[in-house]
């Protein structure tokens, strides 16, 4: 498998570098464009990467296609590839936030398979939740994208219509749950611990708590209830946490996050 990446910037980047740190999958080159390549001369050191500023021949040499510029660019990159995509061997992969599967096929025609993903930055440690969602024709190649996906964290396919919601859950989730793992650390710092010591004991909790979920399968609450003993601390700052507003504050982030995506 030939891979482009098209606009290497801190999401295209993120894919490279989970693309080159994964073994699930094997690809015979990964092709990277961006119109200043400066950022990226360390990397056609790599045997099998290719650092450019010509998409076009980018998409002439590779398979499949990952679009990854800004919103606002998009339009311009599809004008310019749109006359060797080749829809009997491209799949076309756009990553980019609030473009529609039509929109891509306006440009392309609805003869190429193409498949919108949402992955989050956490796809350069291959632990992403990426939402997929294909046109026609990609339902054929929705197996492969998946492929491409899982080896570099989790997939979900989706109805194209929930997209815009997975971004604000998923993407933008990474920042919303950055800022939990700051403030439970900046208690534990007014608690006792140094930084460093707090950073660590906030962030495996984090994890231990999903991952608690993820293994159990169990409802949040029920982890909850093995916590909170009665009369004890834990309900104790739980409750005083809800007082403050910290399901109803997350909630409305969510939805003016979404407010906001469905502007842009
Ligand atoms: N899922 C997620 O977690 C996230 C998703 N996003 C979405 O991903 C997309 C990319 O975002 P992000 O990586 O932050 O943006 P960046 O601005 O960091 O990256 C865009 C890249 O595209 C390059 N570029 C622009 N025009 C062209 C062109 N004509 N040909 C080739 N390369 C080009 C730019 O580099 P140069 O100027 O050198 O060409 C830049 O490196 C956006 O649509 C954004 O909304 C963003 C962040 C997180
Ligand atoms: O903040 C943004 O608009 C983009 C979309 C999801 C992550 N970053």
């Amino acid at each position: 498998m030939k891979i482009a990446i098209l606009g290497t910037g801190n999401l295209g980047y993120s894919i490279a570098i989970g693309i080159l740190s994964q073994d699930n999958f094997k690809f015979k080159n990964l092709y990277l464009t961006k119109r200043n390549t400066e950022s990226l001369e360390g990397w056609s050191k790599l045997p099998n990467v290719k650092i450019s500023t010509e998409n076009k021949r980018a998409v002439r040499f590779s398979d499949v296609i990952i679009i990854a510029v800004q919103p606002a660019q998009i339009q311009g990159v599809l004008d310019e590839i749109k006359e060797v995509i080749n829809p009997k061997r491209h799949t076309v992969i756009s990553v980019v936030t609030g473009r529609k599967i039509a929109d891509i096929e306006a440009v392309l025609g609805t003869e190429v398979a193409i498949v919108r993903s949402m992955p989050n930055t956490a796809i350069s440690v291959g632990q992403s939740m990426t939402c997929l969602s294909v046109n026609s024709r990609g339902k054929k190649n929705i197996e492969f994208a998946k492929t491409i996906f899982n080896s570099l964290g989790q997939t979900m396919c989706i109805e194209e219509n929930l997209m815009q919601a997975a971004t604000v859950i998923c993407a933008s989730g990474i920042a919303f749950w950055m800022r939990l793992i700051r403030a439970t650390t900046q208690g534990a710092v007014q608690l006792g611990f140094d930084a460093e010591e707090a950073q660590e004991l906030s962030m495996q909790t984090a994890l231990g708590a999903a991952s608690l979920l993820i293994k159990s399968g169990n409802h949040p609450e029920q982890e909850i209830d093995k916590v909170t003993t009665p009369s004890g601390c834990t309900i104790e700052g739980l409750n005083e946490m809800e007082h403050q507003g910290l399901s109803s504050s997350l909630i409305r982030g969510l939805v003016t996050s979404f407010e906001k995506i469905n502007q842009i």
